[in-house]
């Protein structure tokens, strides 16, 4: 990899990606560089790669040809557990349908990823639910919050451990818009405060308006 490629927090070229069968690959090529602190939106068609292009960044879905460096180190040359642990130190992810464990209270939700992490200070979970707006709410469980708590307490899980990068896959999906622009708010709030890299996946014009860079996905291809 080339030296100047060294400083990106997240660096991706040349993926390409194809299920099996597909005519053509969902990822026909793809390059990007997106810095610490910034935020980057992601738009395209349904169907055009959006969530693949998040999961390959991510090493949860493996590219057929090309690299992904986050921080200079690159996923698509590491084996699963190299993968995994790159995962649970510098990656936060939050999807569209919020993905926490039922069985666990938003304390533990929040608790469970930052442990897995190995950053589990009470301090640092009660400031974090604070900035959630969660105080009131830790020992319920998701079923007994409204969704746009539910996305916070998701937004909180993501960030619990202290990611370099966080990517959103249309985290307002589910969300009226009053609740998704809080959600957002939240998001954009993080990456500006910690200096984390924000690349999320979105339908909305409403939320990708509020990125520092539009990237649209069409036919395998960014423009
Ligand atoms: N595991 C899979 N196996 C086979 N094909 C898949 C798989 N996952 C996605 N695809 C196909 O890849 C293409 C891109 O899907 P993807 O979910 O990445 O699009 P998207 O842009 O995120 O769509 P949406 O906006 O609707 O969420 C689609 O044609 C989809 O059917």
């Amino acid at each position: 990899m080339q030296a100047n490629l060294r400083h990106m927090l997240l660096a991706v070229r040349d993926l390409v990606k194809r299920f099996p069968g597909a005519e053509r690959p969902v990822l026909d090529g793809i390059s990007l560089d997106v810095e610490g602190g910034e935020i980057v939106a992601l738009t395209g068609e349904s169907g055009s790669g959006k969530s693949t292009l998040l999961h390959v960044v991510a090493g949860l879905e493996p590219a057929d040809i090309g690299h992904v460096l986050i921080d200079g180190q690159d996923l698509t040359e590491m084996d699963d557990r190299g993968r995994a642990a790159l995962r649970r130190s510098d990656i936060g992810i939050v999807f569209q349908q919020f993905n926490l464990i039922p069985s666990l209270s938003v304390a533990r939700n929040l608790a469970f990823q930052a442990r897995l992490a190995g950053r589990a200070e009470e301090a640092q979970l009660d400031a974090l639910a604070l900035r959630l707006g969660l105080t009131d709410h830790l020992a319920k469980y998701p079923e007994e919050l409204s969704g746009g708590q539910q996305q916070r307490v998701a937004i909180g899980r993501a960030v619990a451990g202290g990611p370099r990068l966080l990517m959103a896959d249309e985290p307002t999906g589910n969300l009226d818009e009053a609740t998704g622009d809080t959600v957002m708010d939240l998001l954009v709030s993080l990456a500006r405060t910690e200096g984390t890299a924000l690349l999320v996946a979105t339908h909305s014009q409403r939320l990708a308006a509020r990125a520092d860079r539009r990237l649209h996905l069409s036919r395998g291809r960014l423009a």
